[in-house]
């Protein structure tokens, strides 16, 4: 049997021909009744087929938000299955944002459920926390490796609260941020043109020259929209790793629904900024 590509290659096709950005699929309940749905299975799966039908031939990548289904037990992670499966069919790359991290045994059956083949959840990518140690996502890097996905590992987040862990400084003088990211570029070295782990960096947090954000993978830059972050702050944020960078957009493309050729306007118009903002001069 031949490898699969690996998730960096695929990723820097579609964002070569799609654009970079990443759109999410984040249902919120406040969305749901702005949209004029109910606050109930059926409501979570009319967003998700409207979401991906207006954009899931457009985007790079979709990323739902896996909690807003578990919300709903079985049947909506029942739609779950069903909206990866769509987006991908559609041609986007989907990142499952799951955020699962657990201890080495544990974090192998987190793996086998997102990013094993024959998953009834299988993703190209999945979100994963880094917290109980880097070494302890080595079962999910075996994977990723195995079965042509990558992992986004979360380094500096965009919440405000991230910092008091991110930003603290290690008894060798490095942050754990800083940590996690070199942890990263060991695991791309070599890969071409993109390596297959990226990392999550929030596109909210302002200069970041003291990082070193050239890892070789990809970089998750959440924070655009509805936290404050634009598209015209990526240069300053990201520096020279801009090219590598997949801005997501969840709420500020999401409220403009339920109608497709609105969301589509609001994909269109991020889509543009962000080109804008990291095509070189
Ligand atoms: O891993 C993520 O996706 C993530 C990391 C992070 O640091 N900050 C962050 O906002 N996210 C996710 O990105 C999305 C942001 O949504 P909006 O603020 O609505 O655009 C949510 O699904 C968050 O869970």
């Amino acid at each position: 049997m031949t490898a699969p590509e690996p998730f960096g290659a695929r990723l820097r096709r579609a964002m070569d021909e799609r654009g970079a950005l990443c759109v999410g699929i984040d249902p919120h309940a406040s969305l749901l009744a702005e949209w004029g749905l109910n606050d109930d299975v059926n409501g979570l799966e009319r967003f998700s087929r409207t979401v991906v039908e207006a954009v899931a031939g457009r985007v790079a990548v979709l990323k739902p938000q896996s909690a807003f289904f578990e919300r709903f037990g079985s049947r909506g992670v029942a739609v779950l299955e069903r909206t990866v499966q769509e987006a991908r069919a559609a041609g986007a790359l989907v990142l499952m944002d799951a955020k699962r991290g657990d201890i080495g045994s544990t974090m192998a059956a987190y793996a086998e459920a997102f990013l094993h083949r024959d998953a009834p959840l299988f993703s190209d990518a999945l979100t994963v926390s880094p917290y109980l140690g880097y070494g302890s996502l080595s079962p999910a890097v075996a994977l990723a490796r195995e079965s042509g996905t990558g992992l986004f590992v979360l380094a500096l987040t965009s919440n405000p609260e991230g910092g008091e862990v991110q930003h603290a400084v290690r008894a060798d003088g490095r942050t754990i941020g800083a940590t996690m990211l070199g942890h990263l570029a060991l695991e791309n070295a070599g890969e071409e043109p993109l390596g297959s782990f990226g990392a999550v960096v929030g596109a909210t947090l302002g200069d970041l020259s003291s990082y070193d954000l050239d890892m070789g993978g990809p970089i998750l830059a959440p924070g655009i929209g509805a936290q404050g972050a634009t598209p015209a702050d990526l240069p300053a944020v990201f520096g020279r790793a801009v090219r590598n960078v997949v801005p997501n957009v969840s709420r500020g493309v999401l409220r403009h629904g339920p109608e497709a050729v609105a969301l589509r306007d609001a994909v269109e118009r991020f889509a543009e900024e962000i080109r804008a903002a990291v095509t070189p001069a």
